[in-house]
């Protein structure tokens, strides 16, 4: 933690770790947003608590590169903009949105008319939603690994990525993105056959949260009814299938083992797609083990179940767990933590 932190010399709300900091943020976007800041009270934040500084910031960039005139014309680009849905399902939220843009459009662009604004601000507002629906929160928990940044997740900006932005959600998504070296990636956590959509998790997984509740979540963060294989078949919880548990598991031996995994897997849900291998149980791994080998050794093929625990462990970073899984129903072993995994890096 920087303790000495340069402040702005005109508004309280930027800090920065050095001068020269202080001056890129200065020519790129601070000196508007300061601005801005200070005449339109953006304190009181108009939008996400967490993420109204980001979204300010991204607009004015864009307007900077965008040139306002530009967005005037009645151009295709300015039409197509226009022309996408606003399907926002909570009007409050369209609200908010609303009045961000016209606030940053009248803060950047006095020189235009209060109709020109008008319009300027129509097609903001569609760039607010598309980044609000196409972008990521970065907490810190992505770059410091220790238990205590999971806990608080502590939102320390928005990034856009624009490749990863064209996967769709599934409850039981095949990659995770995980951050490298200050960037995000996305990795595969199970063979992904060619041809196979490419799936990312938006957030609610399958196995330990009912559908409705996944559905409901979904809905209003990101506006869309889910329609993933394990909505529309409503695959059951985890919990819920301890009951129609295999018939070789459910001899007494077996069950504390396997109690003791679905308490283990679901009390980490909040670590879920993050690789902090210092946060990690390592008991549950061979825990992990001597359940798939159990399955192998039955010739047990309900792979849903076994997919559910190996997943958790790659995404957890059992990778050692993951292989041994993997190479013994002889399908080729892909970890997440092996540069020959990454499809994609930004
Ligand atoms: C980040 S974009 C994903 C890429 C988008 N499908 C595209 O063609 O550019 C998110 C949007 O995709 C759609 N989408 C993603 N996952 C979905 C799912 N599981 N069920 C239904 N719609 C989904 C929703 O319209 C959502 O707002």
């Amino acid at each position: 933690m920087c303790l000495n932190l340069e402040p702005c010399p005109d508004c309280p709300w930027a800090l920065y770790c050095s001068d020269e900091c202080r001056k890129g943020a200065w020519s790129g976007y601070h000196q508007l947003e300061c601005r801005m800041r200070r005449k339109y009270d953006l304190l009181k934040a108009p939008c996400d608590p967490d993420s109204s500084g980001s979204w300010t910031r991204i607009m004015i960039k864009a307007l900077s590169t965008l040139t306002p005139a530009a967005c005037l014309e009645n151009s295709p680009r300015v039409a197509e903009i226009l022309s996408l849905l606003p399907d926002v399902y909570d009007d409050e939220k369209l609200e908010r949105i609303r009045k961000l843009a016209k606030t940053i459009c009248a803060a950047c662009c006095e020189e235009l008319s209060a109709e020109q604004r008008e319009q300027l601000a129509k097609v903001c507002e569609r760039i607010l939603l598309v980044f609000q629906r196409n972008s990521y929160t970065i907490d810190e928990s992505h770059f410091v690994p220790s238990i205590d940044a999971f806990r608080s997740r502590e939102v320390i900006g928005r990034a856009m990525y624009p490749t990863v932005a064209l996967m769709n959600h599934s409850c039981d998504a095949n990659t995770t993105r995980v951050y490298h070296l200050g960037t995000q990636v996305v990795r595969a956590i199970r063979p992904i056959k060619k041809g196979e959509q490419i799936f990312s998790s938006y957030g609610p997984e399958y196995g330990g949260m009912p559908k409705s509740r996944r559905q409901a979540i979904l809905r209003k963060k990101f506006y869309f009814e889910c329609d993933c294989d394990s909505c529309d078949d409503d695959w059951p919880l985890i919990g819920s299938t301890m009951g129609q548990v295999p018939e070789f598991l459910r001899q007494p031996i077996h069950i504390p083992l396997l109690k003791e995994i679905v308490q283990n897997v679901i009390a980490n849900k909040t670590i879920q797609g993050r690789c902090y291998s210092k946060v990690v149980d390592k008991d549950i791994l061979e825990k992990c083990r001597k359940l798939q080998n159990l399955f192998v050794a039955q010739g047990e093929s309900r792979v849903n179940w076994i997919y559910f625990f190996t997943e958790k462990c790659i995404v957890n970073n059992f990778d050692l767990s993951a292989k041994i899984w993997l190479s013994a129903k002889g399908e080729p072993y892909l970890s997440p933590f092996n540069e020959d995994s990454i499809f994609a890096v930004y």
